[in-house]
């Protein structure tokens, strides 16, 4: 890889802190970095570069899980980090920065090839890009990319004029948006999975497949972000980008070619496929749920209505769950149910493929009936994919019962997200970021369910914290004959099985 510096907008912030700086480190001790490497932070407060290295070294002992207590690496790893204290909206404040670029460029002789990550609220995005371009910054003789947290953009509107603003200054290519689902190991893995076994190539479609879940459910609640969540709401914080990613890269069939622009292709026609949902339609397809008070591990929690910060007549959805079709020759017919909420009974994230069971009815009646054949993909806090399978018990002449193959990451050797992104950004791989054709048509895809929320079209229905969300949601699949499949108890001890979901018991 060529040298490069990259410039962190938003350094003193959370995410920098939490995430950017672990990700940086990892690469570092796996020498992934170029040789040639320089991180310059900025933030508004005043720092000096030692203040901002030792705030480096505090962040990566928190958060790595790989610190090592190495004085020398410590040092070597923490002399490419810089600081320069600016205010964003301010033109004047980017000649400081580039020269302080220019100078440490110069006495390295490192080429000007510059990545600027934007950690910082979305409302200065396009100020950035635009101050960028307009100084110094801006006629560097080395490629330029530019990584943008999210959220991108409110609806499909402010999406399409954050996309205009950003592209006066940069090329599609040269933006990187990051969708953190998108570097989940598990995620990544999915097209290995999909297309590198002929069995499960074979079976990937509506001839064999009867329904797909995909759940992110989580246990925690609004937390400290009360600002940004209730005007967000679960279908823009989750839904309409990380949810509707796993859903393409589930559905996507195999790329003439495994590269960036093959593989978004594949994404685009399964976006393309979506069937559209009308306003009138959202209700009955769609479910819109908010936490009340209820129990977490054994904790009380209190309702999203009474968390600091949040509207005491909120109607933010906490939850949603959906059932999109895919009107395409590989799944016509296949119900995709999809679901995310805070405040629920398990911190879990999966794909669930729940294979058709035409055998069903074929036993005597004497014998039980097989379960369906499932693939089960842990995403999160797990990771590994399970298979269930019916085999005979040895004791019991007629009892068939479901058997569980299964195959479990080593958690202490899976990367975090960020480190596989910032990774491919440094090498400038687009492949799991997400391009502007797939984060327009997810607006375009959501854009009714976010009118009707808004017009109170659907009911807000309400779920005790704890719980798998409301019931509605669990109408969604019966309507249709399925149900959901949840984790089995003994997750936690290493088990990755899934048994059908009994209607909202809590977690007290
Ligand atoms: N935190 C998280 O877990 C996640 C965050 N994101 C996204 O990442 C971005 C950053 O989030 P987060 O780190 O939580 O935010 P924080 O509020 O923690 O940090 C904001 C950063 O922006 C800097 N900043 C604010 N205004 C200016 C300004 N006018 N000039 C210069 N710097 C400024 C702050 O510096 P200072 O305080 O020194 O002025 C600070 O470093 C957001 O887009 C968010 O949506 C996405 C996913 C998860
Ligand atoms: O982007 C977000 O993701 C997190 C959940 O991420 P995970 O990696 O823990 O599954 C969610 O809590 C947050 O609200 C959302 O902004």
């Amino acid at each position: 890889m060529d040298g490069m510096t990259f410039i962190l907008f938003g350094a003193t912030g959370d995410l920098a802190k939490r995430k950017i700086f672990p990700a940086i480190y990892n690469l570092f001790l796996d020498e992934k970095l170029p040789r040639a490497f320089a991180v310059f932070g900025t933030g508004r407060r005043d720092m000096s570069d030692e203040d901002f290295r030792a705030h480096v070294e505090q962040s990566v002992k928190t958060f790595s899980r790989r610190w090592e207590d190495d004085r020398d690496r410590a040092g070597q790893f923490l002399s490419m980090f810089h600081y320069c204290a600016m205010d964003v909206t301010q033109p004047q404040d980017y000649g400081k920065l580039a020269q302080r670029i220019r100078q440490h460029e110069q006495e390295g002789k490192i080429p000007e090839n510059r990545i600027y990550s934007l950690s910082v609220a979305p409302e200065l995005f396009g100020v950035i890009a635009s101050n960028i371009s307009a100084s110094e910054l801006g006629s560097a003789t080395g490629w330029k990319r530019l990584i943008i947290e999210k959220p991108f953009g409110h609806d499909l509107q402010s999406a399409r004029d954050l996309n205009r603003s950003l592209r006066q200054f940069f090329d599609e290519e040269e933006i990187f948006r990051i969708d953190h689902y998108l570097g989940k190991p598990m995620v990544q893995n999915l097209e290995v999975l999909e297309f590198a076994n002929p069995i499960l190539r074979t079976l990937w479609n509506n001839q064999h497949i009867a329904n797909v879940q995909i759940t992110a459910s989580e246990t925690v609640g609004v937390e400290e972000r009360a600002g940004y969540y209730d005007k967000a709401g679960a279908i823009r914080d989750m839904f309409q980008n990380h949810l509707l990613q796993l859903l393409m890269m589930t559905a996507m069939q195999m790329p003439r070619q495994f590269s960036a622009r093959e593989i978004r292709n594949e994404k685009i026609k399964v976006l393309k496929a979506l069937r559209p949902l009308r306003q009138e339609d959202v209700a009955a397809h769609v479910v819109r749920g908010q936490y009340g008070k209820g129990w977490i591990n054994g904790k009380p929690a209190a309702a999203y209505r009474d968390e600091p910060g949040v509207d005491r007549a909120s109607n933010t959805d906490t939850f949603v769950a959906a059932r999109l079709w895919i009107d395409n020759a590989f799944w016509s017919g296949v119900p995709f149910y999809i679901r995310t909420g805070k405040r629920m009974r398990e911190k879990s994230t999966r794909i669930v493929i729940e294979f058709k069971n035409p055998l069903r009815d074929a036993y005597p009646v004497r014998h039980e009936k097989p379960a369906p054949n499932l693939l089960v993909i842990h995403v999160n806090p797990y990771e590994g994919v399970s298979f269930q399978l019916n085999s005979k018990h040895p004791g019991k002449h007629s009892r068939i019962e479901p058997i569980t193959m299964e195959f479990a990451a080593n958690a202490n050797d899976v990367p975090e997200a960020y480190e596989l992104l910032l990774y491919d950004a440094l090498r400038g791989d687009s492949t799991f970021f997400a391009h502007w054709e797939e984060v327009e048509l997810c607006w375009k895809w959501v854009q009714p369910i976010l009118d009707a929320f808004s017009d109170q079209r659907v009911p807000l229905h309400m779920y005790e914290a704890g719980t798998q969300g409301p019931e509605t949601a669990f109408r969604l699949l019966e309507e249709d004959g399925f149900s959901w499949w949840e984790l089995n108890r003994h997750a936690e001890e290493g088990t990755l099985g899934v048994r059908r979901e009994a209607l909202s018991v809590s977690g007290i």
